[in-house]
Order: structure tokens, then sequence, then C-alpha cells
């Protein structure tokens, strides 16, 4: 009853959601139910006034500059930028583990943190200190042993990040009544950097009991942040596996702040509540498929295509019609497109790089690189896509089941433990800079209707 009195109630609003439930092909929903001005996101910076409020409104708050992210900027053609370096600066000048090519992530942490790029002995000295914040307790351990194993990986991961809260430095400091605002700053440090210490450790844990049987390997001091979690995860002890997660890791650290998971992670800190609730609402966004989650489903289709081919090569034209058909059945082609990128996502280029300097012939690996051929002409034939280019999840499960890491299901683990270097940096320059509690205006479509012409 409840469900057709919600119906009845959006079949008389402005919302025409008659039209939504059948779009007519290759047209987009979003554009039927704008009932004037034009129709192109990003527009509005154009044609300001009533119908930007319009857009503005319904339309994912696309292009509104209304956030500070001190850590990194995005630009639609060249992609990230960690404090004004593009990733390739990054992996050129960040401090190395030995006989490494790759920049270290933990030092992109320092580097987001503090607009340097640190020494070796910096770095050394961070990995130390990490390493001495990494135990996870006892009461943490028990929880995420006991829960079911068909739990998925991300869900644990925030129950883990939910059950270390009681451990925020923050949190305590803030209880006693003596914290003064100028100090949250100070404590939100402590907390990320426990926090970056733990979660490769609680995500090491989920991998062994989910995939390995719970048999552990123990954490080794004498390895760097990323290298220690490659090794935990014990699918593959080779140098390259190390790299391949220190380049993972490097990557996906931080996207500036208007992605889901930073976001969420900065509107849930905005309210003071510390960097372990903050950055488990983030991680619960990054799990979604339209977010992070797009690397595992894009694993799962190359997967499907790869067992379809049937040992057949991949070819432009086979890839172009499983390519139509995923669209034809409603569904959006993971790994490509982008809510800001308007090119090619240098994260994908820098992962393909890697794969042609290091298994060009492996079979995922020359799928994917036939669907960079194929996809975007089929995305951009739409007419709607804005950008049919792959982003970084088109090529990061390939790198990873290439060294053994094949769960899929696993992939947004990896994803988030990168995130928490970005996401909890900007939690430390929020609270540096004061910000306020965010709260935007909303209105309903009656207002809307009313309001603008
Ligand atoms: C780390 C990251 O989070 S990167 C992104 C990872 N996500 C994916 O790879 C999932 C596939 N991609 C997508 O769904 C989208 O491109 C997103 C979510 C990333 C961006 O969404 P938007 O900013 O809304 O993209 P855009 O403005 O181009 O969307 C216009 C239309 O094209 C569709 N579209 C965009 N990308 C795709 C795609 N890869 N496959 C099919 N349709 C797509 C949208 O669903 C939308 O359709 P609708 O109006 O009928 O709802
Ligand atoms: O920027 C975005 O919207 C999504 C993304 O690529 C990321 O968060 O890494």
């Amino acid at each position: 009853m409840l469900k057709h009195a919600v119906r009845r109630n959006m079949e008389t609003s402005p919302w025409e959601t008659r039209r939504l439930d059948s779009p007519p092909p290759q047209q987009s929903s979003r554009r039927l139910v704008q009932k004037q001005g034009p129709a192109k996101r990003g527009d509005f910076e154009k044609a300001p006034g009533a119908y930007t409020l319009h857009w503005l409104c319904i339309g994912g708050m696309r292009g509104i500059k209304c956030m500070i992210s001190e850590t990194s900027l995005l630009d639609p053609m060249e992609g990230i930028r960690y404090r004004g370096r593009t990733l390739q600066e990054c992996m050129d000048q960040l401090p190395k583990a030995p006989g490494s090519k790759i920049g270290l992530p933990e030092a992109s942490f320092w580097l987001l943190l503090t607009d340097e790029i640190p020494t070796d002995a910096e770095v050394k000295a961070l990995n130390e200190e990490l390493h001495k914040r990494s135990a996870l307790p006892a009461d943490v351990v028990k929880l995420i042993d006991s829960i079911p194993k068909d739990t998925h990986p991300m869900t644990q991961l925030a129950m883990g990040l939910l059950a270390l809260q009681p451990t925020s430095e923050f949190g305590k400091a803030y209880r006693s009544g003596t914290l003064k605002k100028s100090e949250y700053w100070q404590v939100t440090l402590e907390d990320a950097l426990s926090l970056v210490a733990k979660v490769p450790i609680l995500a090491a844990r989920i991998f062994c009991n989910v995939f390995k049987d719970g048999k552990h390997i123990p954490s080794d001091p004498s390895l760097d942040w990323a290298g220690n979690y490659a090794n935990m995860l014990g699918v593959n002890d080779s140098d390259k596996f190390k790299d391949i997660t220190r380049l993972y890791l490097m990557l996906h650290a931080d996207h500036e702040a208007g992605n889901v998971s930073a976001h969420t992670t900065h509107l849930v800190g905005s309210a003071l509540s510390d960097s372990y609730y903050s950055f488990a609402a983030g991680v619960c966004g990054l799990a979604g498929p339209l977010h992070g989650l797009a690397n595992q489903e894009c694993l799962r289709w190359l997967k499907n295509t790869h067992a379809t081919l049937k040992g057949q090569e991949p070819t432009v034209e086979l890839l172009t019609d499983f390519a139509k058909e995923t669209l034809a059945s409603g569904k959006v082609i993971p790994g490509f497109g982008h809510g800001v990128l308007r090119n090619t996502d240098p994260r994908y280029t820098i992962q393909r790089q890697f794969v042609q300097e290091n298994f060009p012939d492996d079979p995922l690996a020359k799928l994917a690189e036939v669907c960079f051929q194929a996809i975007p002409p089929v995305l951009e034939a739409t007419g709607k896509v804005k950008n049919p280019w792959p982003n970084v999840d088109a090529l990061s499960g390939t790198c990873m089941q290439h060294y053994g890491l094949d769960q899929e299901d696993y992939y947004t683990v990896v994803f988030a433990v990168s995130r928490a270097l970005g996401c909890t940096s900007n939690l430390v320059w929020s609270r540096l800079m004061g910000l306020p509690i965010e709260r935007p205006k909303s209105v309903t479509l009656d207002w809307l209707s009313k309001n603008v012409k």
C-alpha cells in the first residue's frame, strides 16, 4: 500500500516519473526530467539563473565549486595532481623502496599532508612510526574473526573501522572537555597516523579470514607500508607483487574532495565525528558500484567476456558487440566514464605502462587492451556519456589478478586502504582550517517548480 501511495504521489508531482521508467533508447532519462533549459551538464556556468538552480538541484551537484581540498586538485583533461604534482611527477620524485621504481604511497601521505616531498630518512621514520601504531586491539581482532565469511569484505572493513573508533584520540580528547578548537587538528593527525597504520593490518586480516582459511602472515616491520600489506595478503611473495601494490596504493590515494568517498568522509567529519567514524562512512560510499566497487565489477565483466570468448582471440568487433549488449541490458560498462574527468584517466595510463612492461601477454591484459579500443566509440555513440574513456578501475583488477590476487570481491578493500591516505589527510586540513559543519540547503520539487520559471 505504501509503495502505491508513494507512486501516486510521484505521478502527480513535477517529477516526470512515468517517463523515467522507459526513456527512449539512446536518451538520458535525466534530460527528460528537465522541463526547460539547455540539457548538457556543465552548461550551468554559461547559463546562470533559473536554469542553473534547476540543474544544480537535480544534477548531482556536478561542477559546483563549494569545497576546499588542500591535498589535491583534479583537471578534467590532465587528471589529478597531488599538491600540484602530476602522478608521473609523484612517481619520479617520491622516495622508493630499495630496487623499486614506484613512488611509495606512504611518501604521498607525507606529501598530501605537508606539500613537501619527504626525504628517504623521513619516509623511513614515518614507516617506523606506522609500524609502532599498527597493532589491532584484541577485541577488534575477535570481532573481525567472528564475522561470517560470506559478508562482503567492504562491509567487514567498515565494521572493523567502527570497532577501532573507541581508540580515537580526538574522541577521547573531545570527551575530556579540555580540547581547544585550535588543537583539533593535532589529535586528528594522531588519528590519521594510527588509522593509516592499522588499515592494512585490518584489510589483510579480512582477506586471510575470507580467502585463506584464517591463516595469517604476521606484519614485517622491516618492510614499507605497502610492501608489508602485499606480503600479509600471502598471494605472491615476489617483489613485482609488492611493486604493483605500492603502485595501486599510490595512485588511488586522493582525488580531490568531491568524489563520494572523500566527500562523505569530509561531511561526517564536519560534525566533528572522529576519523574512524568519518572514514568508515567514506568506505561505505566507496563500496558503491558507480564508485570504488567498479574495479570489482570491471574484472567480473572482463572475466565473463573472456569466458564467453571460449579461447577466441578478442577483437574490436567482438568487444564492440559485448559492450553494446551490456548497454542494451540497461547496465553501465564498469571502468569507463567519469563524473569530472574528460580524458583517459592518467592512473589508467600509468597502470597500462606497468602492464606493457611486465605482462603484455596476460590474457585479461590483452582483453583490456582491446576494450580500450572498442568501448569508447560505443559509449560515444549513445550521445549522452560525457566521458567515454577508461578510468582507473578499468585496469587495476587486471594488474592484481596477474599476480594471483584474483578474488575480485576484495578489490575495493585495496582501494580503501589507499584512500585512507587522502581522506585522513583532508580531515587534518579541515580541522586545521577550522571548517564549519557542512549543511547545504535543499528544496522541494514544488518549490523548484514555483521558483524556477
Ligand atoms: C574511482 C572511480 O570512482 S571512477 C568511476 C568508476 N565507476 C565506473 O566505472 C562505473 C561506470 N561509469 C559510470 O557509471 C559513470 O560514468 C560515472 C558514475 C562514473 C559518472 O557518472 P555521470 O557523471 O553521471 O556520467 P555522465 O554525465 O557521462 O552520464 C550521462 C549518462 O551516461 C551514462 N553513462 C556514463 N558512463 C557510462 C558507462 N560507463 N556505461 C554506460 N552508461 C554510462 C550515465 O549512466 C548517464 O545515463 P542516464 O542519464 O540515463 O542516467
Ligand atoms: O573523482 C571521482 O569522482 C571518482 C574517482 O575517480 C576517485 O574517487 O578516485
